[in-house]
């Protein structure tokens, strides 16, 4: 999947990740009406209008980017319902040829792990049957139990082709307080990325390892050491727009090749119909005001990168 990744964001010139993070409140008037009047103002009304959301933003985008990232929880306030939902765009986006990177932020110890890693990358058997069940193509990890815990998930990206994005270092603005500790002199954020780096090293596709790493965009100068001290890995940078981060901060996110680095923006895009820059396309031209925020993405990644040359 590693190489599927690399081959379309080669093609579309964009490394970066529409971030599908429904909220109810951005979904427009018109589309939560016609969903209430279907299902009521019910879980499954809400799950309906964020899915109908959803699938026009993808409709809009899909031929402009190679990888969208649906974070689970959006989907979870919303119940069993939500989490239909959250299939159902795992499932589209697929039919659509976009990488899925499911932001589940999982990790647990072993056996649980394991469970966690079969229902969102491998598949479950029930008697003499396999199923898939969530069936995303990466999802991100959370580190904190160790190598116990993160071990099934890279068993089953081994056997099923897929990937991990393992939380190094967090774009929140309290990420520090453990993440920065030092630990021997050296900040845990930088243990955890030679870590991340490791368990890559036998899980290499091409030129980069599937085990990758998310480090936020608002903390530039954290990526630019990590992205060194983990060169075969894929970063996924969350951070950009909503939460401050730029063009002009991810530049060293990259390697030389121009690639290693894939950057979200989830609120930035979905919801850019309600900022002022997209305001002309209204409410109803939603999904088209998310293709500008894409472009517009595009174009300031594209600058920076062109500059550091
Ligand atoms: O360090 C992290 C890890 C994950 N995220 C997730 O990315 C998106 C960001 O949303 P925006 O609207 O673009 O701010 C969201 O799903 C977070 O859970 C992150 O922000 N930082």
């Amino acid at each position: 999947m590693i190489q599927k990744l690399i081959q379309k964001i080669q093609k579309t010139h964009a490394p970066i990740v529409v971030g599908l993070d429904p909220m109810l409140s951005y979904v427009p008037a018109h589309i939560q009406k016609r969903a209430f009047e279907e299902h009521g103002e019910t879980l499954e009304g809400a799950a309906e209008a964020i899915w109908q959301y959803n699938k026009e933003i993808v409709d809009h985008v899909y031929d402009l980017i190679p990888a969208v990232k649906p974070q689970i929880a959006m989907y979870e306030q919303f119940g069993i319902p939500g989490l239909v939902a959250f299939k159902k765009t795992v499932d589209y986006c697929k039919s659509k040829d976009l990488v899925v990177i499911g932001d589940i932020k999982r990790g647990d110890i072993g056996s649980t792990s394991a469970a966690y890693a079969v229902g969102h990358l491998g598949k479950v058997k029930v008697g003499n049957n396999s199923f898939a069940g969530f069936d995303e193509d990466f999802v991100t990890v959370n580190p904190y139990l160790g190598t116990d815990g993160v071990k099934p998930f890279v068993d089953v990206c081994k056997e099923e082709k897929k990937g991990l994005f393992i939380l190094v270092k967090t774009s929140n603005p309290s990420s520090g307080e453990f993440q920065d500790r030092l630990i021997d002199g050296r900040p845990l954020y930088e243990l955890v990325g030679e870590q991340v780096a490791k368990w890559g090293e036998d899980c290499m596709g091409d030129d980069y390892s599937y085990i990758g790493a998310v480090v936020g965009a608002t903390y530039p100068e954290q990526g630019k050491v990590l992205r060194k001290i983990m060169p075969k890995s894929f970063i996924l940078v969350p951070g950009y727009g909503a939460q401050g981060g730029k063009g002009a901060d991810l530049v060293h996110f990259f390697n030389e090749d121009g690639l290693g680095a894939i950057v979200n923006s989830s609120r930035g895009i979905i919801a850019a119909y309600k900022q002022e820059q997209y305001a002309k396309y209204g409410e109803e031209h939603f999904a088209e005001a998310s293709r500008a925020a894409v472009e517009a993405m595009i174009a300031d990644i594209g600058t920076a990168l062109e500059r550091a040359k």
